[in-house]
């Protein structure tokens, strides 16, 4: 799981600095719930633990390793094979298959489609969109996709899974669906989802307020 120390952050030297100091060890196997103000850096937090965004002070571990001196191939690298990221509003490419879309995060793990292909089904199936499966998202509704979005990042069975809003713009059924899909995720991995969603922050094992 991840683990952040002495963690700061700023877009830019004449910025505001995020989280100033922050230390914190997520849990596996539990759901954590990352919620504070507006532009408190929910989302940047989010964007550092999945290694998209390097932190200005402070480290990230992942499974105790330090992963500071990682070079960006191979923080992508560990990003693909140990981490799921659910994006907001599941920023699907509209180009692409939903099939394809779920197929995709294994196939920069490095699996075959092969070997992804039958997982990706199953996973639609679940969903109830498995006969849209060679449609593109924009011919599902905005929940179905932010479902779909659940997929991909469970595809590669990862050790931590990150959501960003996941329950933003969703009614309460597809945001049921959704908390559903990440709660069964959490068998396996650690869950933590940036939230101002009343209901996920009470649903949550733990809450990270920044
Ligand atoms: N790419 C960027 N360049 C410069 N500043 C940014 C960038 N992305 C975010 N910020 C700023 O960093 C701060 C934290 O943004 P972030 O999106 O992480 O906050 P948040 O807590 O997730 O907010 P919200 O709840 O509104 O989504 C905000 O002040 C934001 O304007």
């Amino acid at each position: 799981m991840i683990a952040v120390e002495a963690l700061a952050f700023q877009y830019s030297s004449d910025g505001d600095e995020l989280f100033r100091d922050l230390d914190h060890a997520f849990t596996p196997g539990k759901v954590t719930a990352v919620t504070g103000a507006s532009g408190r850096g929910k989302s940047t937090l989010l964007y550092i633990m999945g290694l998209m965004l390097r932190p200005t002070r402070g480290r990230v571990l992942v499974d105790g390793v330090d992963t500071t001196d990682h070079t960006d191939t191979e923080l992508s690298a560990l990003r693909a094979r140990t981490i799921g990221f659910v994006f907001q509003d599941a920023a699907l490419d509209p180009t692409r298959s939903l099939l394809d879309a779920v197929v995709e995060p294994a196939l920069y793990a490095g699996r075959g489609r092969a070997d992804a292909e039958p997982r990706a089904r199953e996973l639609l199936a679940e969903l109830g969109v498995a006969h849209r499966i060679d449609g593109r998202p924009g011919q599902i509704s905005g929940g179905q996709a932010q479902r779909v979005a659940v997929c991909r990042a469970l595809i590669n069975d990862p050790r931590v899974i990150l959501a960003d809003e996941p329950t933003g713009n969703l009614d309460q059924d597809n945001s049921r669906e959704v908390l559903r899909m990440l709660r069964a995720g959490a068998d396996r991995a650690g869950v933590v989802i940036a939230t101002h969603d009343p209901f996920v922050i009470d649903w949550a094992d733990e809450v990270l307020q920044l």
